[in-house]
């Protein structure tokens, strides 16, 4: 699903307006009918709905929400701040509608007003600014928005198209805005919605129809868009009757050192279970034994440097066409001067994309000018601290996803950054947020299975990018199954190992 900048929203608004038989009116009938019936599906009978308006179409789409409720039976009211005089001309139709109905369900609130009180039953619906917010709230509207927060643990906060302050393509990181649970958008999502910074603005995210025009949509290109099934499925490739082992490639797994044997062990039972045809498990002497017993499928080489790996170049032919069709090393590697000097000289040896992740990241942290070896459209996954690491700190969250961005680019490498909404940047500067996953995956080992799983898909065939999509969002879903099985809490890296099979069925089936 794209995301689309706020002008690109208005775009599409002006489009569907001039190319299909519908008013802007319509449009916003429409947006408040599908928040009405959210609304009503969500909440119920029971409730009481209170309406904070502002002056602009958001607002519009408030009043108009009020009525529909109304006219389904529910009690509902709109409170319309009186901070200006200049409404938009959907925003005083829809006063009129609404004055026409229901008496004293339209409140004025003036600056010198009392925050009204709302009864136990109320459900609070934000609908001051959206995608018009244009400056930092202030005055009774900054009043408004802090009352409302101050309720947020009596009363659901649901925000109509953006909590209000909020702005939909920039950081809004010291900004006053509304702190929905709930946020009820129109038809694309905007990047404030994918923004860590935001988590606890927007809440759940909910993305309704309004028929906006397809055409616009479809042949906008943005720059963000979030995976979803339709992408998985279009990236998905069933096995083949005919195949063997050998179609779906060898894997050679550089990982572990002494107390840390663990994550090469998790990253190879993750590639197996991704579906590689053979895989070759690297570990110095301590990991052999665990290896063969704990991961039976799998080959293992051994290093003789002791407690960590440092001759794993020597594991690829010095012209790196040998057997291998993925490299991926990091998990639980270390990063002794030996291991990041083996680590150097497997770069000018193999010049494939490659998977590099956790201590392999951090040498390139320590030794920047080896990212300029780094095979082009290797993929990369840093969790944040090793993303600062490499390429320094950010001021906001759209700074940081500028950075990302930009190296991908300047390095031509895929780089996810991890988050709720994991960003997955390519060489051409795209950059994708993956939408699966919980907060049980965020546990030791997590990462390093993510790590087997990439290794396994680019092994297959995949391309580097569909390989960073696919699996970032199996290795979610897999984390997502495995919650609703075992709950958050007892989620174990092991146990999203578990949940990737079912998680392939899950595309499988849908497919
Ligand atoms: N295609 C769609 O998605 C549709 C969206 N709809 C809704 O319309 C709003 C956008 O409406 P707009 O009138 O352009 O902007 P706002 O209501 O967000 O803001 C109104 C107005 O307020 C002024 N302003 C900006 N910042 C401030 C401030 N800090 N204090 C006071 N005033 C401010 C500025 O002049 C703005 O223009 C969209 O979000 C949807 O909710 C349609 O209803 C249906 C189609
Ligand atoms: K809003």
């Amino acid at each position: 699903m794209k995301i689309f900048t706020a002008d690109q929203v208005r775009a599409a608004d002006a489009y569907t307006i001039e190319h299909t038989p519908i008013t802007s009116l319509r449009l916003m009938e429409k947006a408040a009918t599908q928040c009405t019936q959210w609304l009503i599906g969500r909440y119920g009978a029971g409730h009481s709905f209170h309406i904070f308006c502002g002056a602009g179409n958001n607002g519009g789409d408030g009043l108009a929400t009020t009525r529909l409720l109304q006219q389904h039976g529910f009690e509902a009211k709109a409170y319309l701040l009186h901070y200006t005089d200049k409404f938009s001309a959907d925003n005083r139709a829809n006063q009129a509608a609404l004055r026409g109905g229901e008496a004293a369900s339209l409140i004025m609130l003036q600056p010198e007003d009392a925050f009204p009180e709302l009864p136990t039953n109320a459900i609070i619906v934000d609908a001051l600014f959206g995608t018009g917010i244009s400056r930092p709230l202030e005055g009774l509207v900054a009043q408004t928005v802090q009352h409302i927060n101050a309720l947020q643990d009596q009363y659901p906060i649901i925000a109509i198209d953006l909590p209000s302050g909020l702005k939909a393509d920039e950081s809004s990181k010291d900004l006053l805005t509304v702190e929905a649970r709930h946020t009820l958008s129109f038809e694309v999502y905007k990047l404030a919605f994918v923004l860590p910074e935001n988590a606890a603005r927007v809440g759940e995210v909910h993305i309704l129809p309004i028929g906006l025009h397809r055409d616009y949509l479809t042949q906008t290109p943005t720059r963000y868009q979030v995976v979803d099934m339709e992408m998985i499925h279009r990236i998905y490739k069933p096995r083949l009757p005919f195949s063997h082992k050998g179609t779906y490639g060898h894997a050679l797994l550089i990982a572990g050192s002494y107390g840390k044997i663990g994550a090469a062990v998790l990253s190879a039972q993750a590639c197996l279970h991704a579906g590689v045809g053979l895989l070759t498990v690297y570990v110095p002497e301590c990991g052999y034994n665990i290896i063969q017993s704990t991961v039976p499928p799998a080959m293992c080489l051994v290093d003789d440097g002791g407690q960590q790996s440092v001759q794993f170049h020597e594991a690829v032919t010095a012209d790196g066409q040998g057997k291998y069709k993925t490299v991926a090393i990091g998990p639980g590697l270390g990063t002794s001067g030996d291991t990041a000097k083996a680590f150097e000289k497997l770069l000018q040896r193999y010049h494939d994309p490659m998977v590099i992740d956790a201590d392999a990241l951090n040498i390139l942290g320590a030794e920047r000018y080896l990212l300029e070896q780094v095979p082009k459209h290797s993929l990369l996954t840093p969790h944040p601290k090793e993303f600062e690491r490499m390429f320094g700190p950010s001021g906001n969250d759209v700074e940081r996803l500028e950075k990302l961005s930009a190296a991908a680019q300047q390095y031509s490498l895929y780089i996810l950054l991890k988050g709720r909404y994991t960003a997955i940047a390519t060489p051409e500067g795209q950059v994708y947020f993956n939408n699966t996953g919980n907060a049980g995956m965020a546990t030791g080992g997590s990462g390093d299975v993510l790590t087997g799983l990439l290794a396994g898909i680019l092994a297959q065939g995949y391309s580097p990018e569909h390989t960073m999509i696919l699996g970032v969002w199996l290795h979610g879903l897999a984390g997502d199954l495995g919650a609703a099985a075992m709950s958050q809490e007892a989620l174990t890296a092991s146990g999203i190992v578990r949940f990737i099979g079912p998680a392939y069925l899950e595309i499988a089936g849908a497919k």
